[in-house]
């Protein structure tokens, strides 16, 4: 694949579960790098004119796994060198973990069950806009859903950076380093 690393040198991807920091710690790193800052739930939701809720409930799953895979292809190609956040899921395909390798140095959030049920719960809007993907709930469904997909983050990530313990500033410093190390 021919890899987008545009004008101003490769761009950076945050994957990771939801709730690992992603937005939070992305939109730091973009800030200091001065480079910008682009989201794949944002972009699906600009695109379709609803939230991911509506999407789930009116079109159902697979039909948001295509619109993720198409707002993917559109950021990579838009934006590159941008700090690219993911969703939570894209990563399960594998179109899409060839694009976002395409895009740049693509770095794990990681943090446990636990500590992402607690964010997840505190975070009101994102509780109110994302539905769950089980039947188990979104707090419940997190240990299995983790599990299932931690192979996909891991074949996606060239890094994986513990996402708790720190304060985003101090993860992003880390992450910084990385990307600037060109590891
Ligand atoms: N290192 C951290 N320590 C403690 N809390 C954090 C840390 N990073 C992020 N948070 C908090 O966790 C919550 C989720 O963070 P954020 O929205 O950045 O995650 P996300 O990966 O973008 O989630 P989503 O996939 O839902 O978009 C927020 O309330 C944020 O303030
Ligand atoms: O983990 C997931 O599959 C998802 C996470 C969110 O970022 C959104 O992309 C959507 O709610 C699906
Ligand atoms: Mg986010």
């Amino acid at each position: 694949m021919q890899a987008n690393h545009g004008e101003r040198g490769r761009g950076l991807v945050l994957v990771g579960y939801r709730g690992t920091g992603k937005s939070t710690v992305g939109r730091i790193v973009a800030d200091r790098a001065g480079r910008e800052f682009v989201e794949v739930d944002a972009e699906i939701e600009r695109r379709a004119g609803r939230s991911i809720r509506a999407i789930f409930a009116e079109d159902g799953e697979p039909a948001f796994r295509d619109m993720e895979e198409e707002a993917v292809r559109g950021l990579v190609r838009d934006f590159p060198g941008a700090v690219l956040a993911t969703g939570g899921g894209t990563v399960m395909r594998a179109t899409n973990r060839g694009l976002l390798r395409g895009h740049g140095l693509v770095v794990w959030l990681r943090a446990e069950p636990a500590e992402l049920a607690r964010r997840i719960e505190a975070d009101a809007i994102s509780f109110a806009t994302r539905p769950a993907l089980t039947a188990a709930g979104p707090l419940a469904e997190i240990p299995a859903v983790l599990a299932a997909r931690t192979p996909a983050y891991r074949e996606a990530a060239d890094h994986e950076v513990e996402a708790q313990g720190h304060a985003p500033e101090r993860i992003a410093e880390q992450i910084l380093a990385l990307w600037t190390a060109g590891a």
